[in-house]
């Protein structure tokens, strides 16, 4: 990570971490492994309290923005009350930023996770006690007035408003239920006064002064509680929100079992873990670090990180994750990893960021409610004036009538509903061994209308095998696979690692040939005892001339079949053919028909291999579309075109060979980044195992997502919508109005939560041994 550019992370990252040590020394209940949420790619963030809305956004953008170059250069996480001004921004102070916030009634500081959530929970608990307060004296105000007045009384309260004044008690009692409703409300107020930019803190307290100066004590307070009260709701739906990300963070256990030379063991933070240290893991145990086992043997449950409850056999030399679960065996693991740089800890930096990167959706939303504010607000004023003057209304009536639009205007219900759901998904993808990197690809997914993937490793296994060997002339097969062996000893392609397995399994002594150098695409060339020789594809051998020489019946079934032929020869001719066949993954053919399904018109394979081989594996799987022998810059092209001819282009890949490709498609999906950081890197979402039917399920989940989303954006703006029309013909009510608004904002809230708790928010079933009940719950339910 490039942590000198990122400097006030990178020096926090720092103290934070050897505080966090003598902490976790003395008190030895030290939680977090990852020290600091980093800021997205670059920049300085700051702690805004106030924060928690896309109205304060548009206020900082338009307060902040100027002074440092334009609000391009300003990021924000209203889930966790952050701004980050990125690198790119005009140099300002800490200070001056600081001050630039306060004017606008918030404040802001230096970001620290820590502090954050500290004061996160400070602000919700006092909201909490505001509103109750202000709901507490509502309640007796109504009370009183059932007690003077009976029950037809009480109904009165609701039936409107123009009755008689009210008693001086229960006036005095919805008095102090409107102090302490606005009370958290008024200097949000006060500054978007100050700045001739009406925002809806403004907005309910000019509702609530009106509803007073027309006397309608009951209304004012109804206003300001449910406004405070909805205030709340928002503040810990969003709460709920981060607490299902940092739920995540409590899957590695905090210190890990430290075996010295002597062979004496301590528990230390797992965060002071040297890399190479070697720790030991009993039976039950979650794995605090990732390491590579160097003794004993078990099985590991990945669920928390694959999303998959299988049992993983482990063994010397295997990886393990922080974050997992140790079945029964002890095991011996050496350190690969600081706590901060393991795959959990990964996962948690990218949920945590993802979200920075904002969905399209949230963007039109954010966009929505800064022209709806003004609308509604013109039309208060119009329906304030125009009916008095024109048609010689009353005026208190219509002014009435005005203050409920004033209510309606409060766009809440609509603003928060869609990042607590672009949060929540986000969350339930990466416990399901999906990790999403940014709001914006939780959205693309479910619009898939083309899908390239590449075949080896993605198709097929991606470990081939020799599947027979075929001398020709007066080779022998010994003769044969020494050459080949030979050639492929330094190189790492697949087809290599198999030629050489055989070799070895056959008992060849391989010594490597001289000079050796890969043709792309093609095969390899090199000299052994003076003599040239080389190994590739058929196509290789055309263009060295011997074309001609491979048997073409032989050639026929091998690419009939979709195995690969590769030719060895020398100068004088060919020597003979290997027939590399790799499996087709089993699921494979059942995921491409329910991708087709889902609506997926095009799936094409890209490869590198033969063209008849590419076709007979497509056949066999039910591909649409192959584009073979292909070099990796043919791949580039072909995303190219697909990106030309189709609205929504995925590109599937190990995210190593495939990078290139990757970057050009619309999105991009790694498989198996559970044991590539490459892959994890460069992916727009990750699968964390190697388990194709992920891609369906993604597809699924962002489509669940979206109509959660587009249920939301619906319900809020049909609400809206009746009262508008309701207040035109004189017929709404501002009790009405605001108990309609929090009505909503729980419902919408509720909604978007179901995407964290929801049965087919969980990873399909995959193959491989089931878990125990009580184990895998464990996994899940850790930390909530
Ligand atoms: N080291 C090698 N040994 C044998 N054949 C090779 C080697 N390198 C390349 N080839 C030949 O060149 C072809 C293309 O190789 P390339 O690496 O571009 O694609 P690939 O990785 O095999 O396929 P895919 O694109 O599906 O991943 C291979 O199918 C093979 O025939
Ligand atoms: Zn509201």
């Amino acid at each position: 990570m490039p942590s000198d550019t990122h400097r006030h992370d990178h020096d926090h990252a720092e103290d934070a971490q050897t505080s966090g040590g003598s902490c976790c020394g003395s008190a030895g209940t030290c939680g977090d492994i990852v020290p600091t949420t980093p800021a997205p790619a670059g920049g300085r963030s700051f702690q805004v309290s106030g924060l928690d809305c896309a109205e304060e956004v548009a206020i900082l953008n338009k307060v902040v923005g100027p002074k440092i170059g334009g609000a391009e250069h300003l990021a924000f996480d209203v889930i966790n009350g952050r701004m980050t001004i990125l690198d790119s921004a005009k140099s300002v102070s800490d200070g001056e930023i600081a001050e630039l916030v306060a004017s606008t009634g918030m404040t802001a500081k230096p970001w620290d996770a820590e502090n954050a959530s500290v004061d996160q929970a400070a602000h919700l608990a006092r909201q909490r006690l505001f509103t109750a307060l202000s709901g507490g004296f509502w309640a007796a105000g109504f009370l009183w007035h059932i007690i003077e007045t009976g029950m037809g009384g009480a109904l009165g309260l609701f039936a409107g408003h123009g009755e008689a004044p009210m008693p001086l008690v229960e006036a005095g009692l919805f008095a102090v239920a409107i102090l302490f409703g606005v009370w958290l409300v008024a200097p949000k107020a006060w500054s978007s006064a100050r700045r001739l930019s009406p925002d809806m803190n403004l907005l309910m307290v000019v509702a609530v002064a009106g509803a007073i100066g027309l006397g309608e004590f009951f209304e004012a307070a109804t206003v300001a509680f449910f406004f405070s009260l909805s205030l709340f709701l928002e503040s810990w739906s969003v709460g709920r929100a981060r607490n299902a990300v940092s739920a995540l963070l409590d899957l590695a256990p905090p210190t890990a079992r430290i075996l010295y030379d002597d062979g004496s063991e301590a528990d230390v933070p797992a965060s002071a873990v040297a890399i190479n240290a070697r720790f030991v893991v009993r039976g039950g145990d979650r794995i605090p670090l990732d390491g590579e086992v160097v003794d004993g043997a078990g099985a590991v449950d990945q669920a928390p990180i694959t999303g998959e409850s299988a049992l993983v056999p482990k063994e010397r030399g295997d990886d393990v994750y922080a974050g997992t679960i140790n079945g029964e065996g002890t095991l011996t693991v050496r350190a690969t990893k600081a706590a901060s740089d393991t795959v959990l800890a990964k996962i948690i930096r990218m949920v945590g960021d993802a979200h920075a990167r904002r969905a399209p959706v949230e963007q039109w939303v954010a966009k929505f409610a800064r022209i709806y504010t003004p609308i509604v607000m013109a039309l208060a004023i119009a329906i304030a004036l125009l009916p008095p003057l024109i048609f010689g209304g009353a005026w208190d009536y219509w002014f009435y009538n005005a203050l409920v639009l004033l209510v309606i205007a409060c766009p809440c219900a609509l603003v928060i509903s869609t990042p607590v759901s672009i949060v929540a998904a986000l969350t339930a993808s990466a416990r399901a061994g999906v990790l999403i990197k940014g709001g914006a690809y939780v959205e693309a997914p479910g619009k898939t209308t083309a899908l390239a993937m590449d075949k080896t490793g993605t198709i097929t296994m991606g470990e081939p095998e020799v599947a027979a060997v075929h001398p020709l002339g007066k080779a022998s097969a010994q003769d044969l696979m020494t050459l080949a062996a030979g050639l492929e000893a330094r190189s790492s392609h697949p087809l290599a690692r198999a030629i050489l397995a055989r070799a070895e399994a056959d008992g060849i002594n391989v010594s490597a040939a001289e000079d050796t150098r890969t043709v792309p695409g093609r095969g390899l060339e090199g000299r052994t005892d003076g003599r040239s020789i080389w190994l590739g594809s058929d196509r290789f051998a055309e263009e060295k001339g011997f074309g001609d020489a491979i048997p073409k019946d032989l050639r026929d079934r091998i690419e009939g079949a979709g195995s690969t032929l590769v030719a060895v020869g020398d100068d004088t001719g060919v020597t003979g053919i290997l027939e590399l066949r790799d499996r087709i993954r089993p699921d494979a053919k059942g995921i491409v028909a329910q991708l087709h399904a889902q609506g997926v018109k095009t799936i094409v394979m890209l490869t590198g291999d033969n063209e008849r081989t590419a076709r007979a594996v497509a056949a066999e799987v039910g591909i649409d579309e192959v584009r073979a022998e292909l070099l990796p810059e043919d791949k580039v092209t072909a995303i190219e075109e697909l990106v030309e001819t189709h609205d929504m282009v995925a590109m599937i890949g190990d995210g190593v060979n495939d990078a290139p490709a990757m970057a050009r498609a619309h999105y991009a999906i790694a498989m198996g980044a559970v044991g590539s950081d490459a892959a994890i890197e460069t992916a727009d979402i990750a699968l964390m195992t190697d388990d194709l039917g992920k891609v369906p399920w993604l597809i699924g989940h962002s489509r669940r997502t979206m109509s959660i989303i587009h249920q939301n954006i619906g319900i809020s703006l049909a609400t809206k919508g009746v009262f508008v029309v309701a207040t035109a013909f004189g017929l709404a009510s501002m009790w009405g109005a605001i108990a309609a608004d929090v009505g909503v904002s729980l419902l919408v809230v509720a909604n978007a939560l179901r995407l964290l708790n929801s049965q087919e928010a969980k990873a399909p079933p995959s193959g491989g041994e089931q878990v125990g009940e009580g184990l895998a719950k464990g996994a899940l339910a850790h930390g909530h």
